[in-house]
């Protein structure tokens, strides 16, 4: 495969298989000009030679969609009838295959090289369902930013834990490009055993995607990343996907089946012993604070599609961070979290303490009490309190200065709020995101505090692996890099008929040596608390 242009001489690209089905090109239409002869007959004397079509610049794109082989058209969408999306194809494909083919043939460090080219109006989750390749992952930020869906693998990296983020450190500088991305994340809990459905996630995993598309306001991006000179070798597999890749300009809003039952793990008796055990630990002094989880399941009549769900789950809930996390065909991480573990710019980190719940109002009267109840509830603020503690003696190693916010405010979402204290710091020299990562995670919104206590707690009291359920996802960039915190999100596993779902949570905290919230125990104990999903676990019924 190789690309011409009018400036270049024409040069018989090697050929990399014979292929008799390889259209003729059609002669440029009347072309007049010496310059339009000149590009006719390079085409024309090149093409024959090619067992495969040559790219052109993107002046001849239209005579290059000519070349390209009728077997390969058929695999466009559209078949037959080259879509609005086949010049950004082409332009990609000619920009690939040109540095494919000036790519020295040996290298002693593979380096990552990005190519991108504008990609006109994209649906981004639309785009992705379309993507064959896996991994496939979307992540969007929680002001609205760019979208980001990525699809297959240019380089991976996996780890039984945050140190193994450090490689990526490397290979991102290496890269020199700040729009480099590998994107992934964690389980919550490396140290224990994955259950059946999250094994393909792995402890650690992040990969830098083959194909990304990135849309934002300021323009759609569709990008490929190459390693070189490893990538040469699969020059032909690349560029066949570039020309089978289908760029939707519109997504479709699929409804989601309806639920048939649910099924919690551990029961209503066994959470009700958790807490109590909880409470005992609180009263020995032996822990501040313990988020246990609670994990539901759903059974539906078909397969769940997580795009959908994502779609769904990101129209509904905004100011989040929405995030997709497919290892392999049908099985899914899907979620909308509130809750940023870090953002990092330069050596610039922010992160945030929230804790504390209280749902909207269904009037601005009732809006308006439940904010006032939250903000002046003395529990919250010290199941706060501890977030706020937690994160401040794992950032203060790492950084130069660092301000937690004293005072709290009120994060307001759709369906809920919470209470938010800042976080602002600067990196020591030198700390990358894999100390970051291993510092804060699992931060005491999530686990507890003292951490380590309430780490073996929830491994002894709940009987399910949480998974990459409030573990960190999102990305990891040269200058930059993002984790949200993995919840309100589940695990959609769509290739059984059925799948399950859950993923309760609910703070269990007394203040230590402060009493604690007898209405809460009370509540509890008459089993009256209404049971908030804050997570959905989706997965078949083999669980
Ligand atoms: C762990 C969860 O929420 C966290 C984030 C916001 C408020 C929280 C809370 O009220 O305890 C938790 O820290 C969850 O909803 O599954």
């Amino acid at each position: 495969m190789c690309s011409l242009s009018p400036r270049t001489p024409a040069k018989p690209c090697s050929p990399v298989h014979r292929n008799p089905r390889t259209r003729r090109p059609t002669g440029a239409t009347g072309s007049s000009t010496p310059f339009e002869r000149l590009i006719e007959g390079i085409v024309s004397e090149a093409a024959p030679l090619l067992d495969t079509p040559c790219y052109t610049s993107q002046r001849d794109d239209r005579e290059a969609q000519d070349l390209l082989s009728s077997e390969r058209r058929g695999r466009i969408r559209g078949a037959g009838k080259p879509d609005a999306s086949a010049r950004v194809r082409w332009l990609l494909a000619e920009k690939v295959s040109r540095t494919l083919s000036a790519s020295p043939e040996y290298s002693e460090e593979d380096r990552v090289t990005r190519i991108s080219v504008n990609a006109g109006p994209a649906d981004a989750l639309a785009w992705l369902r379309g993507q064959r390749s896996h991994p496939r992952f979307y992540w969007s930020g929680r002001e609205g930013g760019a979208e980001n869906a990525a699809a297959g693998t240019a380089d991976l990296q996996t780890g039984d834990g945050p140190e193994d983020v450090e490689v990526l450190g490397k290979r991102l500088r290496a890269a020199g490009d700040p729009e480099v991305r590998y994107y992934g994340g964690g389980r919550f809990d490396p140290a224990r055993g994955a259950e059946e459905g999250w094994e393909p996630f792995g402890a650690y995993r992040f990969a830098l995607p083959r194909f990304e598309l990135r849309v934002q306001t300021s323009g759609t991006t569709l990008s490929c990343n190459l390693v070189l000179p490893r990538d040469r070798e699969r020059q032909e597999e690349i560029l066949a996907q570039i020309e089978g890749m289908w760029i939707p300009s519109e997504g479709d809003d699929e409804p989601l089946p309806e639920p048939l039952d649910r099924e919690d793990t551990p029961d209503r008796r066994g959470w009700e012993n958790n807490v109590r055990y909880a409470l005992s630990a609180f009263s020995e002094g032996r822990l501040g604070k313990v988020v246990l989880a609670r994990r539901a399941g759903l059974g539906f009549a078909e397969d769940l599609d997580g795009i959908s769900l994502l779609r769904k789950l990101r129209d509904a809930t905004p100011g989040c961070f929405h995030f997709y996390v497919e290892p392999v065909p049908g099985t899914a991480f899907v979620g909308a979290s509130p809750e940023r573990l870090y953002k990092r710019e330069g050596r610039f980190l922010t992160s945030e303490a929230v804790a504390g719940t209280r749902p909207r109002g269904a009037s601005s009267d009732d809006d308006e009490i439940l904010r006032d109840e939250l903000l002046g509830s003395e529990k919250d603020r010290a199941e706060h309190g501890f977030v706020r503690i937690g994160i401040g003696e794992a950032l203060g190693p790492l950084c130069e200065d660092l301000e937690v916010e004293e005072d709290v405010s009120e994060m307001k979402l759709a369906s809920r709020r919470h209470l938010v204290s800042r976080v602002r710091a600067r990196l020591r020299e030198g700390v990358m995101d894999a100390e970051v990562l291993g510092a804060l995670h699992p931060t005491p919104a999530v686990g507890g505090y003292p951490n380590r206590g309430a780490l073996e707690d929830i491994r002894a009291l709940e009987p399910f692996d949480r998974g990459w359920w409030a573990g960190p996802v999102g990305w990891v960039g040269s200058d930059a890099a993002e984790f949200a915190v993995g919840i309100r999100s589940g695990l959609v596993r769509g290739a059984g008929s059925r799948c399950s779902r859950g993923g309760h949570r609910r703070g269990v905290q007394a203040r230590r040596g402060m009493g604690r919230d007898r209405a809460e125990d009370r509540r509890l104990h008459r089993g009256v608390r209404p049971w908030k999903p804050r997570a959905l676990t989706a997965s078949g019924r083999t669980w």
